[in-house]
């Protein structure tokens, strides 16, 4: 397997410019009896050219938190920016450019079309966003998603780890400035899960992107750089190159404190 875009090993790097921030980050789903706060004024980085995942209870605001980073709900007050840009405020129209430009999505269900080759899946919704494909790009996903043989294939033809490998070099495909990836392994077993949260790894590392992560899973967490915790719609925690240990720790600290508080 070849590398060819090598970027540094992120443990190595000096704190770079965070790719999305969130600042005073809320968020209100409801009114009167129905009011349900999802964020309580969070704020939390996502450093460039790191792998984040996000953890927490069941409803404490993971996937909100995700959303309204990735410019796909709106935020009720707070800053949320990806890169330099603001979206609050931005228009519907300039939400989806920046979603299309800016931003890859990986969902727990794969989404690949199911007529379509896995090369195709990977490459088609760049070609239809209107970009030249950038080809020395694309042949470093190509390589470290390590399809080769399979890319021909149709989904149905392929494992379910294989077919989430698939979904994550077409989320790499735009090079975009920040991956989402919403329990990314939630459908697999541990060794498919392996193999995908191994790529997600060295995407980061290797090709110096950026992958933020909510994920219930303590061993899925320690392919992280960094943890951070939600709990009730705050920043509770973070843990800095976890371990599965660490992280499965962390929790059952938090689930003794929330019963005896
Ligand atoms: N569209 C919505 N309308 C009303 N309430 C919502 C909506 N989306 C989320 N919520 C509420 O906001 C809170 C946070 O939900 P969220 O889905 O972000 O949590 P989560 O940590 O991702 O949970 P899970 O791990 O179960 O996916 C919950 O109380 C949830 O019921």
């Amino acid at each position: 397997m070849s590398m060819q875009a090598a970027a540094p090993a992120t443990a190595h790097l000096p704190e770079t410019a965070a790719a999305a921030r969130a600042t005073g980050l809320s968020k209100v789903y409801g009114e009167g009896e129905t009011r349900v706060v999802a964020l309580d004024s969070v704020s939390v980085e996502f450093g460039r050219g790191r792998f984040t995942a996000i953890m927490g209870p069941s409803g404490s605001g993971k996937s909100t938190l995700m959303h309204c980073m990735a410019g796909l709900d709106s935020v009720s007050a707070g800053s949320a920016r990806i890169g330099d840009t603001e979206l609050t405020g931005l228009k519907d129209r300039q939400l989806t450019r920046l979603r299309r430009d800016s931003v890859g999505f990986v969902f727990q269900s794969f989404n690949l079309l199911p007529t379509l080759t896995a090369l195709e899946n990977i490459t088609l919704p760049t070609a239809i966003a209107g970009h030249r494909p950038d080809q020395g790009w694309l042949d470093t996903v190509m390589a470290t998603v390590g399809l080769s043989g399979r890319l021909n294939h149709r989904p149905s033809q392929l494992s379910g780890g294989q077919q989430q490998r698939v979904a994550v070099a077409r989320a790499l495909a735009s090079r975009p400035e920040i991956v989402f990836a919403d329990e990314p392994t939630g459908n697999l077993d541990s060794r498919s899960g392996a193999e995908v949260l191994g790529f997600l790894r060295d995407s980061v590392r290797e090709l110096g992107q950026t992958v933020v992560m909510v994920t219930h899973d303590p061993v899925a967490a320690a392919y992280a750089d960094r943890v951070v915790f939600l709990a009730d719609g705050r920043l509770t925690d973070e843990l800095v190159a976890p371990t599965a240990e660490g992280v499965l720790d962390r929790m059952r600290r938090f689930d003794t404190e929330g019963r005896t508080s």
